[in-house]
């Protein structure tokens, strides 16, 4: 598997500079949380790293790589097997828990018995077993953050950034998606971990804080 690096990273939104000259390393098999204040940078930074930041909206400067390899865009980034599950989900809302996960297997060619296999066990994983059929819409909150994790999982990811996705959750459901977080480490990813949870970041190998866009290591590996 790939670590992730970033060098000089800097995000700016038409002028307001959201992160400034971060360098990061999150080796193969660990799980990095990113933390700091509301505004702090956090959701830029993994935006920036997934190079899924427009040129019309930010300005990104600084080098991301995976596995030692440059990453230049967001195509790039899929190809490398980074997966970001956004802070506010992304979700169809028209869509079933199932197929939600299901589509993004199919996109990227895996069969249909093989994608129907991961689906169920992804949705398993985050305690999702018996909603498959839900529709995006009828879930809860804490249900779509956890369908959102799901879909990653099963996306098998070199690199997952998930950004505050523990946010919604009750103690036993924020337990099984933390627990889910470090089995994909432990499989071989790189996890990024955005949070303003102390409690999520206690058991990752290192803490990068950022404040203002500013980031110092509060713990390093
Ligand atoms: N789409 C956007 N357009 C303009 N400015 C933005 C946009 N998204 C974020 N910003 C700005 O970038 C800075 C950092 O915001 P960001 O969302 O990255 O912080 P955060 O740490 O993730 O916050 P939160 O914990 O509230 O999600 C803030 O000043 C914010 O106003």
């Amino acid at each position: 598997m790939s670590g992730l690096d970033a060098t000089g990273l800097s995000v700016s939104w038409r002028g307001t500079i959201a992160v400034r000259l971060l360098d990061l390393t999150v080796p193969a098999g660990s799980v990095v949380a990113v933390t700091g204040p509301s505004g702090a940078g956090k959701s830029s930074l993994l935006w920036a790293l997934a190079r899924a930041l427009r040129p019309a909206v930010a300005t990104v400067t600084g080098t991301v790589r995976v596995g030692g390899a440059a990453v230049a865009d967001r195509d790039e980034a899929a190809r490398c097997g980074m997966v970001l599950v956004p802070q506010r989900n992304g979700l169809t809302a028209s869509l079933t828990a199932h197929e939600s996960v299901l589509v993004s297997l199919l996109a990227i060619g895996v069969t249909a018995p093989e994608a129907a296999r991961r689906v169920e066990e992804a949705l398993g994983r985050v305690g999702l077993t018996g909603s498959e059929h839900h529709l995006v819409d009828q879930l809860s909150g804490g249900q779509q953050q956890r369908v959102a994790m799901a879909r990653a999982l099963a996306l098998r990811p070199e690199v997952l950034l998930a950004d505050e996705s523990t946010s919604e959750l009750d103690a036993g459901n924020r337990g099984m998606v933390l627990a889910a977080l470090h089995e994909e480490a432990a499989r071989g990813a790189a996890v990024v971990l955005a949070t303003h949870d102390p409690e999520a970041a206690a058991d990752t190998a290192a803490v990068l804080a950022l404040d203002a866009g500013t980031a110092t290591w509060e713990r390093t590996a």
